[in-house]
């Protein structure tokens, strides 16, 4: 049996929890190289868990994997994707949001034979957005609430002066298209962009994004109306550790990969 590398970009709280599971195994799959930022880091947390695994630089990541999950910061997607692609080989991103904008990373992909795969991630039913899109899709509408540390921070929270310190009551911090919330909040709504991207894209896939006191998890409810079914799906992340990523995001990711090894493949 031949197995497919796997290396991981970003050691975070979603490349941990990849990391462990591809060591303890998964069909097909190896462990075959990390990029972080903080080696000693990553090294002391490798040795605690007694995972063993080349630490390696961003640009020398397509001389070790087949496929690399990029679970690191937005601002190095580009850094990531591109040695990768230009190689022919397949990247699985979670920073959705910083996608949307780098419409190249797809026309590279197409040029040189490689493939993006965008996972469901902290988001739900893709299968059934997906399946609609083959007909017709007149609308896709989402709301996301999440408790105030889970905003705290976006860049258009802070441009506007909105504070979530003290935050007593829920409140609308943005409306508007996919597109312009992931820009205004790039590590806090990935999901709204890998729906559009399933769906009828960013410029049409629309979000109220609501930071509210009463609630402890990470909320997001989609409404899709289409010429096959109309549906509504809500789901309620636990967060993790980051308070901006539900602990399902790296499960999404590893149920993704197990598909790349299985002789059976369940759901679109
Ligand atoms: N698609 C989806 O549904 C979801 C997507 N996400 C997105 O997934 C991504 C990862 O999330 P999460 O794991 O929670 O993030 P974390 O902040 O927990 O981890 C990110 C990791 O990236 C590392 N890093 C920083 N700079 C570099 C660099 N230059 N090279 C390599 N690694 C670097 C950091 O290393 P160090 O520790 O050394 O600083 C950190 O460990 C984010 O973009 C997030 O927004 C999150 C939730 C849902
Ligand atoms: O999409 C994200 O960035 C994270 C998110 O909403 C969640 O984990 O529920």
């Amino acid at each position: 049996m031949s197995f497919k590398r796997i290396a991981i970009a970003g050691l975070g709280e979603i490349g941990k929890t990849v990391a462990r599971k591809l060591a303890q195994g998964l069909p097909g799959l190896v462990l075959s190289g990390i990029a972080t930022r903080d080696r000693a880091k990553a090294q002391a947390w490798l040795d605690r868990e007694g995972i063993s695994c080349s630490l390696v630089a961003l640009d020398e990541l397509p001389e070790h994997a087949d496929l690399v999950v990029e679970c690191a910061p937005a601002a190095i997607l580009d850094q990531i994707c591109r040695p990768m692609l230009n190689a022919g080989k397949q990247v699985m991103v979670l920073s959705a949001s910083a996608l949307l904008p780098r419409h190249d990373l797809i026309e590279l992909a197409r040029a040189h034979g490689g493939r993006i795969i965008v996972p469901t991630g902290a988001l739900i039913g893709f299968d059934a957005v997906s399946a609609a899109a083959e007909g017709t899709i007149s609308s896709v509408q989402m709301i996301t609430r999440k408790p105030p540390n889970g905003l705290a921070g976006a860049p258009y929270l802070v441009a506007n002066g909105i504070s979530m310190d003290g935050l007593k009551s829920a409140l609308c911090v943005f409306k508007g298209s996919a597109r312009d919330a992931a820009a205004a909040f790039p590590a806090n709504v990935n999901v709204v962009a890998a729906l559009s991207l399933a769906g009828i894209g960013p410029d049409r896939t629309t979000i109220e994004i609501w930071a509210d006191p009463a609630v402890t998890r990470n909320c997001h409810q989609i409404k899709v109306e289409s010429d096959s079914a109309n549906f509504t799906m809500a789901i309620e992340n636990i967060p993790s550790e980051n308070p901006k990523t539900g602990r399902i995001t790296a499960l999404s990711a590893i149920a993704a990969l197990r598909k790349l090894g299985s002789p059976l493949q369940v759901g679109t």
